[in-house]
Order: C-alpha cells, then sequence, then structure tokens
C-alpha cells in the first residue's frame, strides 16, 4: 500500500505538498511499513509523533463512519498537516481590494514556488464559501512563516489580520455559521463562543449577509449578537476579539450555556396602543458549537493520536445534551439552531440531536432536523449516522475471552468483583486498563502473519489487526452486566431504534479525505412554527422607542424577584406545547430511577464548569453561609453576582442621558442629524459620566442591558448581572486631551472603528475631501504641518475646519500611478499647525501595503533608518512644539495598548488586559 498523496474523493484535498517527508519506522507490533504506522516529519519539524492508534481506527471502524473503501485515504489525510486557510471580512470597505490583490498579486506570484522540492498550488478559493471570501493555501502556517518565497504573503496576512480584514480560521469551522443564515433583523445567540472564529462569522454576516460588498453593508443593523462562554478568561479573549470586529450589535457574556437562563426584555406589539410587556426573550439564531473530545482535530492538535481513548467522548455527552436543549429552548418558533463539533464520535453528535428531539416531543414533537442537503452543494459531506454502538466506560471487565472474541460473563460485574474482593483478588478494571493503554496490540497471530501480507486497510482482513472494542448493545444489557456503572451512564448513548424516524441522515460529517480539512460534525434544528414570525428585535425596538417617547416601563413584578434565587431560574422557556427543557433533563432521558444527572456532575468537564462558571443551582443560603466575610467584602467592593454565584466584578453599564453636556457638545460639533442613537451611547461608571470613552450600541443592546428588572449595587439593570456581561457595543468616542485642550470646542473623538456606524449621521462640516497624494502625505510624514500638506482643496479646507476630530474622505484617484478605485474615510485630527491620520501603527502599515503595495509610513521608515543606524533625529518644526505630543500619543500606541490602557483605567482591574496577555498565546480553535 503506498502512503502518498492520494488525492482525496471529495477532490481539492489530499494531493497538496502539506505535509512533512514521510519516514517510516518498525512498528511496535513488528509489522513495519504500511501507512498506519507511519510517522510524520518535516524538515520544519511539523512532527515527529508516531500518527498512529489502533484503538481509534477499531473504534471508528467499527462505528462504520466511513465506507472501508475510502479507510486508507481516511487515515492518511488525518496523518497530513493542514494548509492554511483564512477568510476575508464580509462587507468591509476594503473586503474586495484584498480579493482583487489575492487573484493579481498573490497567486501569480506564488506560482510555481516550491517546498522540499515538490511544487505548492497558488492559493485558491475554497469552492463551497460564499463570494471567493475564503481561500485556502496547501502548506501549514509554520511553513508560510519560515519559507523565503511566502514572505511577502505571510506579511499581508499578519497586517490584514491585525486590522480586522481578515480572520485565519480553520475551513471546517467556517462551516457552522453558514448554515445559521443569519439576517440583519435576527437575535443570534453564540453558546459556546470563545475564542470567537465563528462568532465573527456571525457578526460579519449580521452586518452584511454573505456579500463581500461593502454597498450592502448596514453598520447598525437591528438585530444582535450575544457571544457567550463559561471560561472567563475565555469570554474576556471574545471582548479583545471583538476590537477587531467592531459593532454596536455585540454582547459579550460569561454563563454557563448548560443553565442559559431566562432573559426577560421589554416589548411591544405592533399596535400603536399596545402597551409595553415583558417577554422572554427567544432568539431567531443559535450556534452551539460545544465543548467536544475534538478528535476530528488530529491533524492540528497531533498529541490527540497518543491520547485518545474510547472513552474521550461520552463523559461530554450529558453537557453537551444540556446545552443543546437550553439552546432549544431559547428558540422562537420558526428560529434555527445549529450544533456543532470537531468531534467524529456519534456519542457527542448523533447520539446527542437523537436525546434532545426525543426530548421535545420526538418527531412529532417541535424540533426537527432540517434537510440542507442542497445548500452549499459544493460541499462535500456524509450523510449523518443512524445507528452506532457504545463502549461504556472501560467496559473490558464485563467481557470475558480474548480481546477478539469477547463473550459476556457469565456473572453479572458486581457479583464477582464481590468474590473478588472477597478473596483478595485484584479488581478487574485493571483490564480496562490494558484495552485503553498506549501499546497496540495486533491480533493476527504469528503464523497468520507469516502466511501472507498484512491485509492493506481497505482490504476486509485489516479490521483482524486491530484491537477489538467492548461495545455493549444496550443500556439494558449494561445494567444486567454492572448496575452500578449503567447507573453511572446515560441512556441517551445508545441509539433507541427511532434515528432513521428523527432524520438524524440530515446531519452532516466532513471528514479529512474529503476536502483536505479537519473532521467536523454539523447538525441544523428548527422550531417548528411560521418562519415568518417576527423577530422580537423589532417588538423590542418599538418598546424602547415607546419608552424613550415617555410611555410606561414594563412591570417586571415578582417575577424580576424571583429570578434573584438562580435556582428558580433555569426552567426551559419551551412555547407551543414544547416540553421544559429542564436543567435536569438529562435525567428524564435516562431509565427512570437512573441517576443519568449525576453522572454528568461527576464527569470531569461538568466539574471543570462548575468551577468555572456561576453555581447557579446551588441554593442562595447554603452558598452565603460558607461564603467566608472576607469574600463577602470583597463581592460588596467590587460589585455583584446573583446571590451564591461568582462574584461579578464589571463596572456598570449606564446609557447617557440625552442632556449630558458632554454628549451636546459631541452632538454639536459634528453635527450628528437628529436621528443619531444618542441614547445609546453607554460608558462604564455608576454616574453615567463620560470621563474616558463612550461606546456605542445598538437599539436591540439597550433593549437587552435595561430589560430584567432591577439590578443590584453598582447594577442598576438586572440582566446584566444574570448574564455576567462583559462588553456590549462598541468604542465611538474618546476623550482626547491635548496642549490646546483649552481651545477646543469639543474634547471628543471619533474612534475610526466605529466610523461606519456613525458616518450616514455625520454633517458635511466633518467632513473633509482629499485625495490619494493627501493620504500618501499623512501615512508618511513625520512632520505633517500645515505648510507641507500638497496644495490642494484637502489643505485649503482643512485651515478652515475647527480644531478637533474630522473625516477625511478620500475619493478614488491616483498618486505616482498608483490607482485608488473605492473610496475610503478615515478619521483625522486637525490640531492648531497640523493634521493627523487617527490610526494605530498596524491600521497605517495594513493600509499603506494595500493601497502601495508596500509600507510606506512613517512606522515603516523609522524601522528601516534605525535598522541602518540613521533614525531621523531633525526637531519637529517650532509650529508643532505645543501639539507632537497628540499625534505621537496615537500613532505610537497600538490597540493593545491603548486596550490595556483604558481597561487598567476604566475598570479599575485590569483583569480584560490581564486575561488577553494570559490566552495570548492560544491559537484560535475550529
Ligand atoms: C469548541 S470551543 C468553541 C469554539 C468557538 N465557537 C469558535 O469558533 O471559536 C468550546 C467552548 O465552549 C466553552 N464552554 C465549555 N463549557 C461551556 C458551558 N457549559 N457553557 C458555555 N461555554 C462552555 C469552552 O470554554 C470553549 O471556549
Amino acid at each position: 500500500m503506498s502512503r502518498t498523496k492520494k488525492r482525496a474523493p471529495g477532490g481539492g484535498g489530499g494531493g497538496g505538498k502539506n505535509w512533512g517527508k514521510g519516514g517510516k519506522r518498525k512498528a511496535p507490533g513488528g509489522q513495519g511499513g504500511q501507512a498506519n504506522q507511519q510517522q510524520q516529519k518535516g524538515n520544519d519539524g511539523w512532527s515527529t509523533l508516531d500518527m498512529n492508534n489502533k484503538r481509534f481506527e477499531a473504534y471508528y471502524m467499527d462505528q462504520g463512519i466511513v465506507p472501508q473503501e475510502e479507510w486508507e485515504a481516511f487515515m492518511d489525510a488525518f496523518r497530513q498537516s493542514l494548509p492554511t486557510t483564512f477568510r476575508f471580512t464580509a462587507g468591509k470597505t476594503t473586503t474586495r481590494q484584498l480579493i482583487t490583490q489575492m487573484q493579481e498579486r498573490f497567486v501569480p506570484e506564488l506560482s510555481g514556488v516550491e517546498f522540499e522540492g515538490e511544487p505548492v498550488k497558488p492559493p485558491q478559493p475554497l469552492s463551497w464559501y460564499p463570494e471567493g471570501l475564503a481561500w485556502q493555501v496547501d502548506v501549514r502556517k509554520s511553513v508560510l512563516r519560515k519559507q523565503p518565497d511566502f514572505q511577502n504573503f505571510q506579511k499581508f496576512l499578519v497586517n490584514e489580520t491585525a486590522v480586522g480584514s481578515l480572520s485565519r480560521q480553520e475551513a471546517v469551522s467556517m462551516i457552522p455559521p453558514l448554515f445559521l443564515d443569519v439576517q440583519p433583523h435576527h437575535l443570534v445567540l453564540d453558546m459556546c463562543a470563545a475564542p470567537g472564529s465563528k462568532t465573527a462569522q456571525l457578526i460579519e454576516a449580521l452586518h452584511s449577509p454573505m456579500t463581500s460588498s461593502p454597498e450592502h453593508s448596514d453598520p447598525c443593523p437591528p438585530g444582535l449578537i450575544m457571544a457567550n462562554d463559561s471560561d472567563v478568561k475565555r469570554a474576556y479573549m471574545l471582548v479583545h476579539q471583538a476590537t477587531r470586529l467592531p459593532s454596536p450589535n455585540l454582547c459579550v457574556t460569561n454563563v454557563d450555556a448548560g443553565a442559559w437562563p431566562k432573559i426577560q426584555v421589554p416589548w411591544k406589539g405592533q399596535d400603536p396602543s399596545s402597551s409595553v410587556v415583558v417577554k422572554d426573550l427567544k432568539f431567531d439564531r443559535i450556534l452551539g458549537d460545544v465543548p467536544c473530545s475534538g478528535d476530528g482535530t488530529l491533524r492540528k492538535n497531533v498529541a490527540i493520536w497518543k491520547e485518545w481513548t474510547t472513552t474521550n467522548g461520552q463523559g461530554l455527552h450529558p453537557l453537551q445534551l444540556r446545552i443543546l436543549l437550553k439552546g432549544l429552548g431559547s428558540l422562537r418558533p420558526g428560529g434555527r439552531m445549529v450544533y456543532s463539533t470537531c468531534s467524529l464520535n456519534p456519542l457527542e453528535n448523533e447520539a446527542v440531536i437523537a436525546a434532545a428531539i426525543r426530548e421535545c416531543g420526538g418527531k412529532d414533537g417541535n424540533i426537527r432536523l432540517v434537510d440542507v442537503s442542497n445548500q452549499i452543494p459544493e460541499l462535500k459531506r456524509a450523510k449523518g449516522l443512524t445507528t452506532w454502538k457504545v463502549c461504556p466506560g472501560k467496559g473490558r471487565h464485563l467481557f470475558d475471552g480474548s480481546a477478539n472474541n469477547m463473550q459476556p460473563k457469565q456473572e453479572p460485574k458486581s457479583a464477582k468483583a464481590d468474590k473478588a474482593a472477597t478473596a483478595g483478588e485484584p479488581a478487574e478494571e485493571d483490564e480496562d486498563a490494558a484495552f485503553n493503554a498506549p501499546e497496540q496490540t495486533t491480533h493476527r497471530d504469528d503464523t497468520t502473519a507469516e502466511k501472507g501480507p498484512e491485509p492493506t486497510a481497505e482490504s476486509p482482513g485489516y479490521r483482524q489487526t486491530l484491537p477489538a472494542v467492548p461495545w455493549v448493545d444496550s443500556w439494558q444489557r449494561l445494567k444486567e452486566l454492572d448496575p452500578s456503572m449503567a447507573n453511572r451512564v446515560p441512556k441517551s448513548l445508545w441509539p433507541a431504534g427511532d434515528e432513521a424516524e428523527l432524520g438524524l441522515e440530515r446531519c452532516m460529517r466532513v471528514y479529512p479525505h474529503y476536502q483536505n480539512t479537519g473532521g467536523f460534525f454539523i447538525a441544523v434544528l428548527e422550531k417548528k412554527g411560521a418562519a415568518d414570525v417576527e423577530s422580537q428585535s423589532a417588538g423590542i425596538a418599538r418598546a424602547v422607542e415607546a419608552m424613550d417617547n415617555g410611555a410606561a416601563g414594563p412591570s417586571y413584578g415578582a417575577s424580576s424577584k424571583r429570578a434573584l434565587s438562580p435556582a428558580d431560574d433555569t426552567e426551559g422557556q419551551e412555547e407551543g406545547g414544547a416540553k421544559k427543557a429542564k436543567v435536569d433533563e438529562v435525567q428524564q432521558v435516562t431509565e427512570p430511577g437512573t441517576p443519568a444527572a449525576e453522572a454528568a456532575s461527576s464527569s470531569k468537564v461538568d466539574q471543570q464548569q462548575k468551577d468555572a462558571t456561576p453555581e447557579t443551582t446551588s441554593s442562595a443560603p447554603a452558598t452565603a453561609e460558607r461564603q467566608s466575610s472576607k469574600q463577602k467584602q470583597r463581592e460588596t467592593d467590587s460589585g455583584y453576582g446573583l446571590p451564591g454565584g461568582t462574584p461579578y466584578k464589571e463596572d456598570p453599564f449606564e446609557f447617557i442621558p440625552i442632556t449630558n453636556e458632554q454628549v451636546i457638545s459631541i452632538h454639536k460639533f459634528f453635527g450628528l442629524s437628529l436621528n443619531f442613537p444618542s441614547r445609546n451611547l453607554i460608558v462604564r461608571n455608576a454616574e453615567a459620566n463620560p470621563l474616558r470613552t463612550i461606546y456605542l450600541a445598538s437599539t436591540a443592546v439597550r433593549g437587552l442591558i435595561t430589560g430584567g428588572g432591577q439590578g443590584m449595587g453598582v447594577h442598576r439593570h438586572f440582566n446584566p448581572v444574570k448574564l455576567r456581561l462583559l462588553n456590549a457595543g462598541t468604542k465611538a468616542f474618546a476623550r482626547q486631551e491635548s496642549n490646546k485642550s483649552g481651545d477646543l470646542e469639543c474634547k471628543w473623538r471619533i474612534i475610526g472603528d466605529a466610523l461606519p456606524p456613525i458616518r450616514p449621521y455625520l454633517a458635511s462640516t466633518s467632513v473633509i475631501a482629499a485625495t490619494l497624494t493627501d493620504l500618501a502625505f499623512l501615512l508618511s510624514e513625520y512632520y505633517p504641518i500645515f505648510d507641507r500638506i500638497p496644495a490642494g482643496d484637502f489643505k485649503e479646507t482643512l485651515k478652515d475646519r475647527k480644531m478637533g476630530s474630522h473625516v477625511m474622505d478620500v475619493a478614488p484617484s491616483e498618486h505616482e500611478s498608483i490607482v485608488l478605485k473605492e473610496g475610503i474615510d478615515l478619521p483625522i485630527w486637525r490640531a492648531g499647525a497640523s493634521v493627523n491620520l487617527m490610526l494605530d501603527k498596524a491600521d497605517r502599515s495594513a493600509l499603506s501595503c494595500r493601497i502601495f503595495g508596500k509600507d510606506v509610513s512613517t512606522n515603516a521608515r523609522m524601522k528601516l533608518e534605525s535598522n541602518k543606524g540613521a533614525v531621523s533625529t531633525a526637531a519637529p518644526p517650532a509650529e508643532l512644539a505645543d501639539e507632537v505630543d497628540t499625534a505621537a500619543a496615537e500613532e505610537g500606541a497600538d490597540k493593545a495598548q491603548m486596550l490595556k490602557t483604558e481597561v487598567s483605567e476604566e475598570q479599575g482591574a485590569p483583569a480584560e488586559a490581564e486575561a488577553v496577555a494570559d490566552v495570548a498565546g492560544e491559537a484560535a480553535q475550529p
């Protein structure tokens, strides 16, 4: 059998030169030279691990996840490193330019490049991703970094990633959001969102559904994206990521999705005479990209080869089911939820989907799997399984006989264990360790081996060379064999016979050999009901507007008080006769009297969840007793969380009164039109006082923050406490200190990232027309005093403008034979005698490379000069003596630094900065 670059059946994959040089070594079992005994080692140190795991092969071969004739291609693909894949941000003004740059510059530049003596295919768009937005290069990241041929391309990727125009993301990870079909008016929940690759796609889709064209982008759509993660550090990663894709519609929360709370919001019907009432928030779209064993990521996380055991997946099943049920309970009729994992294991996939549908009433209930087989037809995928096998825990002790011929024991385990204990014999569980131990036992005896060549992976005899798996036919059978084990294992792991009826074939399995990717599982579920039911975003907006106009707010009354007890507040919110999705739903899918919920809570993962998330099921008084007075004091000092829950230390989210003098000065200076959503401006202090940063939120976000009734401690509103809200909206205005502050009419500048949502409301007096020549000057000039600005309209208009923040509107134009095809808006600061482009270093470099094909910014020049030992030491012109600090402060600060400063100054504790630093090295997950 050749272990070569066999082209994958799915086309497009497997054949690229994206793996290291294969070395062969003698297999532990003594039969060398086969693909499954291959060791991968590239000259860039790709991996020296043994990429074999016979238990893995035996387990999945028995599950029948791919046909025998594809087995070799399937396993072979897993042993190769992943290609590099990335996506351009949909709907940004730069997106089309960047795609053109790929086509016209990098595809030709990288054609004919070789790696390890073989040609590498030039970058190509992923055929199944809309609008040519996603691309693939058939070399792994480390090669891109090290090979000189890729240097310019690598720089391009780094620059554009830093400014949010591009996201590196594994191809399969891009799939789930595509099936959600997010629209601008949708209320969207991403239940397990960190580190945020898919959240980014959801944000993009909300603003510009699957398009590369900025004309169809809505900078402040009616919908909402709520990105949640139960791990607080990872949730702060989401906050950090959000700075790359600023959106007024984004909220970041930090709760256990398996105990997703009921959220109340103000709502008003379409009838103008109706009053504002309270509604439970129902989402139009939900993504449940749940925690999983991750064996579909073998190509990236090579340690899994060694660590994988048959029990990896099943411990997560209860948590996955709880999260899915909570999601389905929070969906509006006609709403859609996508459940996904990067695991191949049916126990984490089809078994979870089937149990959830059953729990919601089965095939006649209110949840159905959507047939998406005609959507994204270019994406090759396999159907979901309608049957699978279960090997519960370390089940080997349940059997007699050789590993290849397991017979159920004659006596139930418990009786035998008792006897053994009496006789002082070792516990039989030791045998399980043997099955799951790293050594791989092959079961061809030596005589067979001598008889002929080893069967190839695609021949029927191959399975005999792998260990047997201790499968148990049903939960009832397990109960007969080992009642105590059965008590700890959920019945919902096993197929119940109704899988085909439930439509499990509609699930999707993506395998690595199909299109040179990792492995992934995706299921699209829908809550039955009219798909055209109005999104709650419209009712929330009507309610918020009515309250702005003096209508009475809703009465949260007793329900709000009840919500103070988290134990009361975790029940499901089904409509239309669906069963309630309770926190203990796992219990309901097991044999009566079987405490499967115990199994759930005894699983390691669950325990970790409990450690990391609010104790939402504990009783308040009991917890209060446990708290030391010191801890109580700390909580009082730093904010409040739910009683008994993790303290919630965030500064409050306060909307600034529109009568605030700073808001009035912003309105006047920028000539904002009357329909600018001034009421949606947030600050992070209890006094609602604009000190350094003002955030802009969408109306749906305002409804969410102000809903839920009265808050606690420093928090005026309850929802932020309940959801442990970490971030809302996007930074819009920053206070600009200047030596000439006294002369400023308005001390606030527009933050560049927030230009898209603010630009439509700006008066023409805040915008200054410019050309590419003016932009080239501002990018490359150390001291951009008025006298040095190229003669023209920009210079003349600028001189007449007031000191402060303006927008430079660069029209399509030409400079030194470089053509700018599409106009761009950029923030500038008009100082006393100079003007500055208000972009940080990364933005300047990226902009410069994108337009001029090289970095012409002062930053690059400074680097170059310092390398040559000739840094410009010329003093700034006298005109700038009292204003250089304004420019330098802005230009010198990169985003991360700005973020840290702002966080530590505004939030008292630099929690976000710390979290970002802690997780900085973490690679984006699929
Ligand atoms: C597979 S990752 C999600 C990847 C993410 N969707 C992306 O595309 O970047 C699973 C995430 O779930 C989070 N998680 C684990 N248990 C959770 C729970 N009970 N509730 C919410 N999030 C949870 C983990 O912290 C982890 O960040």
